[in-house]
């Protein structure tokens, strides 16, 4: 295939002319993807992902019937794109991936077994990548080839990200090849990211962030130009999702917590202006940020992973002050507001490699707000955010215990319930004991449900266990987990063991009720 002609919107982003003459077509990239291949792609939250190369090597794998032949260890910051990961998933391509991920199908291969799939802290990740743990075992200690994609290519070869910056660095550090996918669909980000690469000990600085807004790295990500194999013009935007709009469920968890907040603010422990806010993914969340809008806080900051829509309202409100993230993942409706309004927000934004917005250090200096959803917590704060039934992988632990461990304050809040095939309320996310654990007791101080608020700080594991069960429990579950807790306490107490009651052979019965019989309610203690 002939090599293609630079478009105009190419060439104005390419500022070194001499890496063009690297520009081929995707197909052309197909020799560097041997069968077992370590390979690192950009990417966080299904956005700022390589499109055309992943796209390319799965039409290779559907048209040629190679599923299973071409199989790879996949490294993303966070999850990449439905197309391109989830595709590859379905298509048998991937034999080890980690950290996190989203998508039915890469879910499905991990659970049935033919995906090895690890999960790590994401401010570990990239550092754990640069010591060598994850190609330890083969004789090539690099990354074979990592693909990323760029929205400009400076002209000292440096390469400017777009919508996020998670692992890249480090993936890039790792590297033999590199090949770089420039998005024209998207307008340059130049001047949006402060990059800072991983040093290792004994050499290891502090990361000298004292404020949101701090910059401690550079504004792109200088490369080896030499490892460059190819260059290839990407024309389509990442393909996010419209986001579900509040429930009534997440209306009522926001304004728990923002009453919460003004109690605290009350008491003289926190200022006026809160402190920097950590906020997970998904509808909760965003309904979080959104309640925040109404409420009568201003002046906010936000130190987190992902920046969502509903971070664009806070901003045109006046209320939000700055923003910094590793990724910004806007609805499809979202990033166009972004795109036509990036003067109004360009100063107020920055994101910065993973391993530094989940920098423990720095959570723990600014005194962040950590918000996150589980799968379920138990009564005395233990919380799990990735195994259903302590074994069916969800999407993996992402930033949650970098937060949750180092935040000043720690918050899960989930619904009280969630449905299960027959039970509109069969499932309850308040649990005797979690059945996986990613979240100790030692790292929750706020349980918030639609039902209310627990302030668990300072308290003991049996008053916990009260005021969890009295303020988040759904009605339905209050009467079965006291009835446990009493029974466990009765028991242990008697037995001189009651620091942390538990029936250890009745403490999964309500899972056990819910596989048996479709529903936690039918349990009996
Ligand atoms: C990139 C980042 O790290 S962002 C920062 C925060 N990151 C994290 O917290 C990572 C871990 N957390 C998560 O992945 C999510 O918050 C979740 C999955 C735990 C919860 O998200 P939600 O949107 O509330 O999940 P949802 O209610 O849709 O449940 C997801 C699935 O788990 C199932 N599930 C959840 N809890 C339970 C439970 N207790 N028992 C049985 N099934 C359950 C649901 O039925 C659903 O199943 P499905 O996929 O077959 O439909």
């Amino acid at each position: 295939m002939a090599s293609p002609i630079a478009s105009a919107a190419l060439k104005a982003r390419v500022k070194r002319p001499s890496m063009l003459k690297k520009l081929c077509n995707p197909e052309d990239m197909l020799q560097h993807f041997p069968n077992g291949a370590y390979i690192g792609w950009s990417g966080f939250t299904g956005v700022g992902y390589p499109k055309k190369v992943p796209t390319m090597l799965a039409d290779h794998v559907e048209k040629n019937g190679l599923q299973g032949q071409l199989k790879y260890s996949l490294f993303v910051g966070a999850s990449a794109g439905a197309e391109t990961e989830n595709r590859w998933a379905g298509l048998d391509m991937i034999a080890r991936r980690s950290p996190h991920q989203v998508g039915k199908n890469i879910a499905k291969g991990i659970n049935e077994g033919r995906i090895n799939f690890f999960d790590k802290h994401l401010s570990m990740f990239p550092v754990d990548l640069v010591y060598g743990y994850y190609t330890k075992d083969r004789e090539n200690k690099n990354l074979d080839v990592v693909c990323v994609e760029a929205t400009e290519i400076k002209e000292d070869g440096s390469i400017v990200p777009g919508a996020s910056v998670g692992a890249t660095p480090e993936l890039l550090q790792m590297a033999d090849k590199i090949i770089i996918e420039v998005n024209t669909a998207i307008p340059s980000f130049d001047g949006l990211h402060d990059i800072t690469f991983s040093d290792l000990p004994p050499n290891r600085k502090p990361l000298l962030v004292t404020q949101c807004r701090d910059r401690i790295g550079t504004t792109s990500i200088p490369i080896d130009p030499e490892k460059v194999v190819g260059i290839i013009e990407c024309t389509t935007p990442d393909q996010t999702l419209p986001n579900s709009p509040a429930d009534d469920t997440a209306t009522a968890i926001a304004d728990h917590l923002i009453e919460f907040f003004e109690h605290e603010v009350a008491h003289g422990r926190l200022p006026k202006n809160l402190l920097p806010l950590q906020s997970g993914i998904g509808n909760i969340a965003n309904a979080v940020i959104g309640g925040l809008e109404n409420s009568n806080f201003k002046n906010l900051n936000v130190w987190t992973e992902v920046i969502q829509d509903t971070f664009l309202d806070l901003f045109d409100s006046g209320k939000l002050d700055f923003a910094t993230a590793t990724s910004i993942r806007f609805s499809p409706t979202g990033f166009e507001r972004f795109y036509k309004n990036w003067d109004n927000y360009y100063d107020k934004l920055l994101l910065r490699s993973q391993s530094v917005s989940n920098a423990p250090e720095i959570i723990r200096r600014l005194g962040v707000i950590g918000m996150n959803t589980p799968v379920e917590v138990d009564i005395y704060a233990h919380a799990n955010s990735t195994n259903v039934m302590g074994s069916r992988m969800l999407n993996g632990l992402g930033g949650s215990a970098d937060f949750l461990r180092n935040s000043k304050y720690s918050i899960m809040h989930t619904p009280s319930t969630r449905p299960s095939k027959t039970d509109p309320h069969g499932v309850s996310c308040i649990v005797p004991m979690c059945t996986h654990v990613d979240q100790t007791e030692h790292d929750l101080d706020v349980i918030v449900t639609e039902n209310g608020l627990a302030d668990v700080r300072g308290l003991s594991p049996r008053e916990r266990a009260r005021v969890i069960i009295d303020k988040c429990a759904h009605d339905v579950y209050k009467p079965i987990l006291k009835a446990y807790f009493e029974k466990a306490e009765f028991e242990c107490l008697r037995k001189g063991m009651g620091h942390e009651p538990h029936l250890l052979f009745n403490s999964f019965d309500m899972h056990k009720a819910l596989i048996e019989e479709g529903s936690m309610a039918k349990v009996k203690f």
